[in-house]
C-alpha cells in the first residue's frame, strides 16, 4: 500500500480547545475514506492540516511525501479541495471561474471545458455564477477540485444541496477517480449514502479518533446484533416460534413476520434452526448494523480499534 497521506500523533490546539487530539492514520491510494463526526469533532481541522492551511501543534503530517505546511509545498497542485461552503465571484461565468482556478493550479486553458462537461455544466458554462442554483454551484466546486487530475481529493460535505440524481453522478465521478488511483476523503454527515460508497470509515469525536476500519471490521469490533426478519406462513408461525424460544432474542412483528436479533456469530445457526424442516419460511431479510448504528456505538464506547 502506498500512503498518500500520513498523519502521526497530530494534535492541533486553538487556545484552550484541542480541535484534534493525538490522531494518527494513513490514507492509501485508490481508496474512498469517510471522515465522520458530530459538529466540532475536528474534521475540517484535519482537512486544513492536510492542506497546509494550518500547522499542527505537535505531531507530523506528510502529504505525497511532503510537509504541507512547508513554504514550497509542490504537492499542493496534486490536491483537490472542495470546502464545505463554496463561494465564487458571482459576476464571473462558470467557464471564467474555472479558468481562474486553472491558472492558479498552472493548468492549461484547455482544462475547464472537459471538466464542465464532466460535472454536467456545459449548458451553463457562459452564464454568470450568480444565476446558478445551489446544486450547480456545488458542481462547479467539484469541477474546481478536479482540476489537475488530483491524486488526493479532500471533500468537505460534498453532496449538500445536491438532489438524488446529482448525488449519484457525483459519486460516479468520485468512483472513477478512485479507480484511477486517487485517494478520496469525504467528510460528511450523510451516513446512509456513505455506507455504500466508502471503503473505510474514520470516526472522530471531540478531536479524537474513536474508530477506523472498513464496515465489516467495525461491525466485528462493535459486535452489534444483526436483525433477521422472517416472513412465515400464518399456519407455521407458532411452530417457528417454538424453535426460536431456546435460541435467544426474537419478537413477533405481525401475524406473518418474526424478527430475530442475532449476534453476528450466531446468525447462521439461528437461521438454520428457524428454517429446519422448512416449508413455513416464505422470505428472509437480513439487516446488518448500519453505519448510523455503528457510529452511535463508537461515540458511546470510545473504543479505538486500530
Ligand atoms: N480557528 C479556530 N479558532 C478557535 N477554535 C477553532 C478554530 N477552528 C476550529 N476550532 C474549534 O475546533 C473544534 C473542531 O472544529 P472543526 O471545524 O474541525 O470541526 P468539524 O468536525 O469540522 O465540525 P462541523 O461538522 O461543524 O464542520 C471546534 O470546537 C471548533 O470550535
Amino acid at each position: 500500500m502506498t500512503a498518500t497521506v500520513e498523519i502521526n500523533n497530530v494534535t492541533k490546539r486553538f487556545g484552550e480547545v484541542d480541535a484534534v487530539r493525538d490522531v494518527s492514520f494513513a490514507l492509501p491510494e485508490g481508496e474512498t475514506i469517510a471522515l465522520i463526526g458530530h459538529n466540532g469533532a475536528g474534521k475540517t481541522t484535519l482537512l486544513k492540516l492536510m492542506l497546509g492551511l494550518i500547522r499542527p501543534s505537535s505531531g507530523s503530517i506528510r502529504v505525497l511525501g511532503e510537509d504541507p505546511a512547508a513554504g514550497e509545498f509542490a504537492a499542493r497542485r496534486r490536491l483537490g479541495y472542495l470546502p464545505e461552503n463554496v463561494s465564487f465571484n458571482s459576476a464571473l461565468t462558470g467557464r471564467e471561474t474555472l479558468a481562474f482556478y486553472a491558472r492558479l493550479k498552472r493548468e492549461g486553458n484547455g482544462a475547464p471545458a472537459p471538466l464542465l462537461e464532466r460535472v454536467g455544466l456545459s449548458h451553463a458554462a457562459d452564464r454568470r455564477v450568480g444565476t446558478y442554483s445551489k446544486g450547480m454551484r456545488q458542481r462547479l466546486g467539484l469541477a474546481q477540485a478536479l482540476l489537475g487530475a488530483p491524486r488526493i481529493l479532500l471533500l468537505d460535505e460534498p453532496t449538500t444541496g445536491l438532489d438524488p440524481a446529482l448525488r449519484q453522478s457525483f459519486y460516479e465521478i468520485i468512483e472513477e477517480l478512485r479507480e484511477q488511483g486517487a485517494t478520496v476523503l469525504l467528510s460528511s454527515h450523510a451516513l446512509t449514502e456513505l455506507e455504500e460508497r466508502a471503503g473505510r470509515v474514520v470516526i472522530m469525536n471531540q478531536g479524537a479518533k474513536v474508530a477506523d476500519g472498513n464496515l465489516d471490521e467495525l461491525r466485528r469490533i462493535a459486535r452489534l446484533p444483526t436483525r433477521i426478519r422472517l416472513k412465515v406462513a400464518a399456519s407455521g408461525i407458532a411452530d417457528v416460534e417454538s424453535r426460536l424460544v431456546p435460541l435467544g432474542d426474537w419478537r413477533r412483528v405481525n401475524g406473518h413476520m418474526l424478527e430475530i436479533v442475532a449476534a453476528s456469530d450466531q446468525k447462521i445457526e439461528l437461521l438454520r434452526q428457524a428454517t429446519a424442516e422448512g416449508g413455513h419460511i416464505e422470505d428472509v431479510d437480513v439487516a446488518p448494523p448500519t453505519l448510523d448504528e455503528l457510529y452511535a456505538h463508537f461515540l458511546r464506547s470510545q473504543e479505538v480499534p486500530r
